[in-house]
């Protein structure tokens, strides 16, 4: 059986599969690099050993800031991993290795550990000292196996025996600034409900049907309290700071909305300045806004730019007050703010099914001015084939959360017109995590399809 599996073309070959359609436009070049590199390889005939030095070569500071060239590079080197992976070697890997790496995170995190390396200056240290660092006594026999899976999976360095440095990623978990732990946290307080036993047991209690029921969802199944994910934040603050802390991290990390949608498109009509220019619906601590108001900072009056989201949520935003309204609304309920130039919903509906996501809709329609207020949602537009790792991941994790999914645009054009919206434009992030649907109220007209 497995001379059969390693006689499979894809698994014994290192060069990239052809590309799929969508794939094409942002990876070509890299591709066609990593072809050249490759044939170069195959007519020198070198041996195994070579690929892996090559490989060892690449950094990220290699593509000096281009980003869509990084991500398909990181894609192909996945995709090489996949095919030279022996199946149980990926079994192994997701079942096993990552549950024992995340379990040993958050232990790193919970001790502080990382943290307070950092503050230490971030050099290489002995076991010993590390033990010290921790807030909490620990036994040095236990932080050596952890150290050493941490080591052997390049989240820290190991320089010497039990003596340890730490790497980008580990020094990265110890900034407070960067949010990056509440990563690590999420997984432990929250993701872990909607995925793994959780999800696959849910998907059978409720006969393999798509999850569509906010109330009924793998992450309430799972959860000790057993509430949905929104109420279990509001009962616990330090569940709502994990995953705004989070939400923050992701926004800051994600194509900024501002570079791939153009913001003057707002401002340059008549602006009513008897109501807001912006109103970001669900917009958690303000990140999204706040890009808007440094942006047009001179153009933007006192207050016009309105933060609505849960008051659990608002408690952690950090706006300019002048220019920013701190708002708390329930967005099921009717919208308070009327003729406003946009609002915006970013990663809000793929949090909720069509029919919420009708009844949101709807609300923000009869706030909205005819042929003056913009809608703009930010959020995933599946591709019909080829959606990246990011986007199917990000559709199956709303569905153990929330009972929620990620759409296509067929699927976002149906929702819309349901709602009385056309869709004017739907911008693109070109690295494809996600796009700006600009829309209005009235029906599609004929052959707008072609967006
Ligand atoms: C996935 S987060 C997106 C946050 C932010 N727009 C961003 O992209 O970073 C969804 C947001 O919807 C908010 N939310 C959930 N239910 C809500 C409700 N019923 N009314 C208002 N906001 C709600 C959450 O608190 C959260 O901030």
């Amino acid at each position: 059986m497995e001379g059969a599996y390693f006689s499979h073309p894809e698994a014994q070959s290192v060069f990239p599969t052809p590309l799929q359609k969508p794939d094409l436009l942002i990876a070509s070049s890299t591709h066609i690099k990593i072809i050249r590199t490759f044939s170069k390889l195959k007519k020198m005939a070198v041996s195994a050993t070579n690929i892996a030095d090559l490989l060892r070569q690449a950094n990220a500071q290699d593509f000096d800031g281009d980003e869509s060239t990084r991500l398909a590079t990181i894609r192909e080197a996945q995709r090489l991993v996949n095919r030279l992976q022996h199946p149980t070697e990926r079994s192994w890997e997701i079942a096993f290795e990552n549950w024992a790496i995340l379990g040993t995170l958050q232990t790193f995190v919970d001790l502080g550990v990382f943290e307070r390396w950092r503050d230490a200056g971030g050099g290489p240290v002995s076991l010993e000292a590390l033990c010290e660092l921790a807030k909490a006594n620990v036994d040095p026999k236990l932080l050596v196996r952890l150290c050493r899976l941490l080591a052997a999976n390049d989240f820290i360095e190991e320089v010497a025996e039990e003596q340890y440095k730490p790497t980008a990623f580990s020094l990265a978990l110890g900034d407070k600034d960067s949010l990056q732990a509440a990563w690590i946290q999420c997984g432990h307080d929250h993701f872990k409900y909607g995925g793994l036993d959780h999800l696959s047991r849910f998907l059978k209690e409720t006969s393999y049907l798509n999850p569509a029921d906010v109330e009924n969802t793998a992450y309430r199944l799972g959860c000790p309290e057993n509430v949905g994910f929104w109420d279990r934040c509001s009962l616990t603050p330090e569940l709502q700071a994990s995953f705004s802390e989070l939400m923050e991290s992701w926004t800051r990390r994600k194509t900024h909305w501002t570079e791939y949608f153009d913001t003057n498109v707002l401002l340059s009509c008549e602006i009513d300045h008897s109501a807001p220019i912006l109103v970001d619906v669900g917009g958690n601590r303000g990140h999204d806004i706040s890009l808007f108001r440094a942006r047009h900072h001179a153009a933007i009056p006192s207050g016009s730019l309105v933060l609505q989201d849960r008051p659990e949520a608002l408690a952690l935003a950090e706006v300019d007050q002048d220019k920013v309204l701190i708002m708390p609304h329930d967005f099921l309920t009717p919208q308070p703010v009327c003729n406003a130039r946009a609002y915006m919903f970013h990663a809000v509906f793929h949090d909720w099914s069509d029919e919420k996501s009708l009844v949101i809709l709807k609300h923000t329609a009869a706030a909205m001015k005819p042929g003056y207020s913009r809608l703009l949602i930010v959020d995933v537009v599946l591709p019909p084939t080829g959606a990246s790792a990011f986007q199917a991941a990000m559709d199956v994790s709303m569905m153990g959360l929330l009972s929620a999914k990620e759409r296509t645009q067929g699927m976002w054009e149906e929702l819309l017109s349901g709602a009385g919206f056309k869709i004017l434009k739907i911008w693109k992030d070109p690295k494809r995590y996600e796009s700006v649907i600009e829309a209005e109220l009235g029906a599609p007209e004929e052959g707008a399809r072609d967006l």
